[in-house]
């Protein structure tokens, strides 16, 4: 399906989550000309969009904006950007810990405003971008800006802004702990005796390779992860012995439990101004 693209996209901030967004609209057909960044260091971003250091004297006309900097820089960048902002200007904000009320009151123009919460694999078309809006954000806008999310991968709309945070938790920051895992993995395997460059690209490439398993056996065949593990356990054999090292006491549940926990709460701590 080809995507349908905003007249313009004015991105303020384009770091590393909004320039993976960038990246794959770009791979996936977004015309360079229709995309402004606005950028402090005003380094070029990619051939063809336009890159500004300061704000522009009016947006164009079916202007969509995406928020990519930092959310303690939401008031600067409000009192500039606010002014320009119409009604039919629509907005998209990636700032974790920003809630809905807090831009509906920076941005009192704009009729359509969308909390996303993308992760960074989004650059491939392999993210996941959990979305949220009210019913000021009417049914044309909403599904204006699920077309921009969709070559990004997995799009999910949350009911609810009180599992926002959550789902940061889990998808948002996810790519870090698995990034953390398979360190681990290699180190583990290091620690057991492996040569560490050995470990570090075996470790890789099995987080890799039961990746796209899992991903495959659940389209499939509805198979979970948790039974892909089963599978791999023989009776009485080597993975079976591991597992129950993991499972004891559900300890790496009870991890990850705790890190989701943790970065749940700094959202809500952030969304309180703390
Ligand atoms: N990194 C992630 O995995 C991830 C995932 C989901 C959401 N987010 C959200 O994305 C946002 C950016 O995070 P990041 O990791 O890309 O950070 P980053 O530091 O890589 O990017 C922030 C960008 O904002 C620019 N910037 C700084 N001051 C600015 C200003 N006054 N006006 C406009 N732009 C300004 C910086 O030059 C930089 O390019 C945050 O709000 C974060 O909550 C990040
Ligand atoms: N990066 C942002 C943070 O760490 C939000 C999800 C991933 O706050």
């Amino acid at each position: 399906m080809t995507p349908t693209w905003p007249d313009h996209l004015f991105l303020v901030g384009c770091g590393n989550m909004a320039g993976q967004m960038l990246v794959r609209w770009l791979d996936c057909g977004l015309d360079p000309a229709r995309v402004t960044v606005l950028r402090p260091s005003g380094r070029p971003v990619a051939d063809g969009v336009r890159v500004v250091t300061a704000y522009p004297a009016a947006l164009p006309a079916g202007t969509t904006v995406l928020l990519g900097m930092k959310p303690y820089q939401i008031a600067d960048v409000a009192s500039s950007l606010a002014p320009l902002c119409v009604a039919d200007t629509r907005i998209v904000s990636i700032l974790a810990g920003t809630t809905l009320a807090e831009l509906r009151d920076r941005f009192p123009g704009p009729r359509a405003i969308v909390r996303a919460m993308p992760n960074l694999p989004v650059g491939l078309g392999e993210g996941v971008t959990a979305l949220f809006t009210d019913a000021t954000t009417d049914a044309a806008a909403r599904a204006a800006i699920d077309a921009l999310i969709q070559p990004l991968g997995l799009a999910e709309w949350i009911s609810d802004e009180t599992l926002f945070n959550r789902v940061t938790a889990l998808s948002g920051c996810g790519p870090a702990f698995l990034f953390r895992f398979a360190d681990a993995l290699a180190r583990a395997g290091e620690a057991i005796g492996i040569p560490a460059d050995q470990a570090a690209r075996m470790a890789l490439a099995t987080v890799r390779g039961s990746a796209t398993m899992a991903a495959r056996a659940s389209a499939d065949a509805g198979d979970s992860p948790a039974t892909l593990a089963d599978r791999v356990a023989s009776p009485g054999g080597m993975t079976r012995e591991g597992l129950n090292v993991l499972d004891a006491d559900d300890r790496l549940l009870t991890l990850l439990t705790d890190t989701l926990a943790a970065a749940r709460d700094r959202g809500e701590a952030m969304a309180r101004g703390e």
